[in-house]
């Protein structure tokens, strides 16, 4: 379904629950499946994590996970470890393309039977659960941070743990952060020093509830609405906790470069436009925080902002070339855009073309990014249902705000 959004209003005030987040609830979910003590409140209801919960329950002999990157790569793990279950773990098209070698290669290294049935070093994968004898392993840290929590979130059901030596620079490193946290609130024993990590083994758990923070990616859809609003916008989000385990919660930060001011009170995360754009370049390394990336683009570029965007490696293996499709669909709005295979150039600018129609490459985050362009002129985003894989209620909470959002 292609829409036609935009929205003349430009002081916005109101109110979202946003779902949980998805990282968090794929990572209990799998320790919900090794632990079956822990009770997970507040999971998201993404496709990422319905095709998770169903991979994890189903006795299938092929569990197809479509889109989702990381049941990708913690099913991988799991299936593993899994003795005596024999499965082929595949997705979508874009699935095939993303590389899963190093975590395989690690993997095997502790012993695991995995083939790729396929092109070396890409899903589809034939995986031979069994018991993993061995509990050290190096791997490369520097192309997703995937692999590494893959690894992490089987290691304390290994009979010694795991120490797991990370190479290279360590990229999207809160969500490392966040795997050993989780682990810890279930009380794992894990170290994180220089480039090693250590996680003890823990057989058993007591019973634990476990409260997902709603997703700060998808707040960042606000924080670009916000920024793009007059002064006197004020959204409020739930349900957010004071000191967050996902990086995008960087966002707090960031966007006061834009003028959005966060408050913070009763897990309601309040953005407010306190003053206009700056008029200057922006920059921002968003190693920790690739999700974003998309979002700041395209702030800026409704604002009129220049924006010099690093640490952006990771971008090219996600849904889809992140890098690429940033670039051609500012581009085609009228942007003086640069890319290289890590950074993003955008000068500052003054016009943005209209009705242009945004295709969205299966990309939830192209399709909610360019969303809050709709403020500056209308625009027509393509298969807009793209967003379920991990905001599915996305459109309705634009509708909360006032947006018109037309099926054309
Ligand atoms: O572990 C996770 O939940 C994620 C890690 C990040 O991937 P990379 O480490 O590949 O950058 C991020 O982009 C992805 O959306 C979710
Ligand atoms: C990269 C993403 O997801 P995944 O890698 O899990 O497919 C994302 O949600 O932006």
């Amino acid at each position: 379904m292609n829409i036609k959004i935009s929205n003349s209003e430009k002081k916005i005030k109101g109110n979202i629950r946003i779902t949980g987040s998805k990282s968090e609830s794929n990572r209990l979910l799998l320790l919900q499946a090794l632990y079956p003590q822990i009770t997970i409140a507040n999971l998201s209801n993404s496709d990422d994590s319905d095709v998770m919960q169903k991979a994890l329950s189903s006795k299938e002999a092929v569990a197809d996970i479509h889109h989702a990157g990381t049941a990708m790569r913690f099913l991988t793990a799991f299936f593993a470890t899994r003795e005596g279950r024999d499965v082929v773990l595949t997705g979508s098209k874009r699935m095939t393309e993303r590389p899963i070698k190093i975590l395989v290669d690690a993997l095997r290294q502790l012993g695991a039977g995995i083939t790729y049935t396929a092109a070396e070093g890409y899903p589809p994968l034939h995986i031979k659960g069994k018991k993993l004898e061995k509990n050290k392993v190096s791997m490369q840290a520097n192309v997703s941070s995937q692999y590494i929590s893959a690894l992490l979130l089987i290691a304390p059901k290994l009979e010694n743990g795991l120490e797991l030596t990370l190479e290279g620079k360590i990229t999207s490193v809160p969500y490392i952060k966040m795997t050993l946290a989780l682990l810890g609130e279930i009380g794992v024993v894990s170290s994180f020093e220089g480039n090693v990590i250590r996680v003890s083994p823990k057989p058993e758990i007591d019973p634990v509830t476990l409260t997902v923070e709603s997703d700060w990616s998808s707040a960042s859809y606000f924080y670009s609405i916000a920024a793009l609003c007059d002064e006197g916008t004020e959204i409020k989000l739930s349900a957010y906790k004071a000191s967050s385990l996902q990086g995008d919660s960087v966002l707090a930060e960031l966007y006061r470069a834009f003028g959005v001011h966060t408050g913070f009170e009763d897990n309601t995360i309040t953005l407010t436009k306190t003053h206009a754009a700056p008029e200057r370049t922006i920059s921002f390394d968003l190693s920790n925080a690739p999700d974003i990336a998309q979002t700041i683009a395209v702030t800026c570029f409704g604002m009129g902002v220049g924006c010099h965007l690093t640490g952006l490696h990771t971008l090219k293996i996600k849904e889809t070339d992140r890098l690429e499709a940033l670039y051609t669909e500012l581009h085609k709005l009228g942007a003086d855009i640069r890319v290289t295979d890590a950074e993003l150039f955008l000068e500052p600018s003054e016009t943005i073309h209209e009705n242009v129609a945004i295709p969205t490459y299966n990309d939830h985050r192209m399709a909610m990014a360019f969303a809050p362009l709709g403020l500056k002129v209308p625009l027509i985003i393509e298969e807009a249902e793209v967003v379920s894989k991990s905001y599915p209620d996305f459109w309705k909470d634009m509708e909360k705000l006032h947006f018109q959002v037309t099926p054309v």
